[in-house]
């Protein structure tokens, strides 16, 4: 099951964060004038995510995708290098146009992660960032060419390591969703 490749931060086993992790700064992959971006305190909700749009490192299956709030985000160096890679999406991405790395995505638009931006904490030249709680859109790895007599494999090692595999968020993330939307449409009552 070992062999079973993911993402090469947690290949090896997922490291435990720092509990005094204070945030630090983000960097592309340019040998020349490198993307930085200054993370003010700890990401929260780390998870490995399968889906298509999330930046992942080459040959990788998973991304590995934490939020913070966009106000802790400050673009350092660089940042005329930074284009939004779908601007129809919800997260708007911002990608280095020199070599794809995603720096971060904030959440602009009316919905429950309104205020959040998604950055990949791998992209830390400090150590010590929270490790990943658990899988994300797991089945959506599919849609960018795994075979799906694969998945059985894939699951099982994340399992192993400690990542609970789901196909979309984890339950308390999709509550928080449905509890927003419940809220806005009048079906619980604040
Ligand atoms: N099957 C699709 C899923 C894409 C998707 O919905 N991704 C999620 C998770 S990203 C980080 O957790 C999402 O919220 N997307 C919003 C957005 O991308 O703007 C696929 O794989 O493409
Ligand atoms: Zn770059
Ligand atoms: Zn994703």
């Amino acid at each position: 099951m070992g062999n079973v490749m993911l993402h090469p931060s947690i290949d090896g086993g997922v490291k435990k964060g720092a509990s005094g992790f204070a945030g630090g700064t983000l960097v592309c992959n340019c040998a020349d004038r490198p993307v930085r971006l200054k993370i003010k305190g700890s990401v929260a909700h780390n998870h490995a995510c399968g889906c298509t749009k999330c930046w992942k490192p080459a040959g990788a299956k998973f991304s590995v995708v934490a939020v913070t709030g966009t106000e802790n985000v400050t673009v350092e160096a660089n940042g005329d290098k930074l284009a939004v890679v779908d601007p129809a999406a919800l997260i708007q991405r911002h990608a280095c146009k020199a070599c794809g790395v995603h720096m971060y995505g904030p959440v602009e638009r009316d919905h429950p992660f309104k205020g959040l931006s998604f950055v990949h904490p791998e992209r830390f030249e400090e150590e010590g960032w929270a490790e990943p709680g658990f899988a994300a859109f797991v089945s959506s790895i599919i849609e960018a060419g795994v075979m799906p007599s694969e998945m059985d494999g894939v699951r099982a090692r994340l399992k192993e390591i400690g990542l609970e595999p789901y196909d979309c968020l984890n339950p308390a993330l999709m509550d928080y969703i449905a509890t927003w939307t419940a809220k806005k449409s009048g079906a619980l009552k604040d």
